[in-house]
């Protein structure tokens, strides 16, 4: 069987630092994502909203534009600064996301936009599940309110690597959408995200954790540095997750930088010691991968899908 991983790869999350001021989020990514490939990294990844604050009131406001497709450097500041950042650095670059707006049909989105070291864009994947909570005393928040969700999955082809897949924060607690890149061929699962101090205490490594162990896959969770004095206090603690559910690497709440050295052994190793790959009952109950399932898995997205 071919090898899911076909080469060793550096991975690193960016736990940024973000505020209100995007022009200073841009320029800041640019710094720490210039850092991590410095230090060697392959593939760098931004967190969820990098260029704005988290929350629902911020979104309309710090929306850009990416339709038609390539956007103009005014419809999206972001776009072009990733492109440029990917192409500067070498590296893949996975951008966090950010709030998207789409004219034609008067939706927002929360958007992630992967970049090929050349600074084409490979890949865009829209929250497919949108954060909508009630936790009494604790915390509620609404994404629907201002945004739309998703209607794919997301799988990106690195040719040099092989496939991984992106996806946004609460996309992770969908394990159908872990199992069914797992099983296109994954060897990676992305997701920048943006926990909070109620659910990043309760979930944040267990859905990590849990995804990588289902999956025998590595799995990177990447949230923005903690701040305090935000209106929503992001949980912190970026990590990597290897095939066998043991966490790697893990940051605290402060802005840092954290890396892993991904293999294909690990994943081989980890599958022949505990085979569930071979093992699987689809006699019993469906494969979630197979039949109408939307997903983009080329890594050639040259546009955004239409809903
Ligand atoms: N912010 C999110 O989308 C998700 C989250 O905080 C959680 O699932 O908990």
């Amino acid at each position: 069987m071919a090898k899911l991983l076909k080469k060793p790869v550096k991975l690193a999350l960016v736990q940024l630092a973000t505020g209100a001021d995007k022009a200073h989020n841009l320029s800041h990514a640019r710094s720490k994502v210039l850092e991590a490939t410095r230090a060697g990294a392959n593939i760098v990844v931004l967190p969820e909203c990098f260029n704005s604050p988290y929350g629902t009131s911020f979104f309309p406001k710090y929306a850009e534009t990416l339709l038609p497709s390539p956007p103009t450097e005014s419809q999206s500041p972001t776009f072009h600064a990733l492109s440029n950042l990917a192409k500067e650095s070498g590296a893949y670059l996975v951008g966090g996301s950010i709030p998207e707006y789409w004219a034609e049909t008067k939706k927002h989105y929360n958007t992630s936009l992967t970049f090929a070291p050349d600074g084409r864009l490979l890949a865009t994947h829209r929250k497919v599940h949108l954060f909508d909570i009630d936790i009494p005393g604790k915390i509620s928040f609404h994404e629907s309110d201002v945004l739309s969700p998703g209607n794919k999955l997301t799988i990106v082809d690195l040719p040099e690597y092989g496939k991984i897949a992106v996806a946004i924060c609460y996309d992770v607690r969908f394990p159908e959408l872990a199992m069914i890149a797992a099983r296109k061929g994954a060897f990676l699962l992305l997701y920048p995200g943006a926990f909070n101090l109620t659910t990043g205490a309760l979930h944040w490594e267990l859905q990590a954790r849990a995804r990588a162990m289902d999956n025998q896959v590595y799995v990177g969770l990447c949230s923005p540095a903690r701040d305090m004095k935000a209106e929503y206090n992001a949980w912190g603690h970026s990590m990597i997750v290897d095939p066998n559910a043991a966490v790697m690497a893990q940051l605290g709440e402060d802005e840092d930088i954290v890396y892993a050295d991904l293999n294909a052994d690990k994943i081989e190793e980890t599958r022949k010691g505990i085979p569930i790959y071979t093992q699987r009952r689809f006699d019993v109950y469906p494969d979630v991968s197979k039949g109408d399932v939307k997903y983009d898995g080329d890594g050639d997205d040259v546009a955004l899908p239409q809903p």
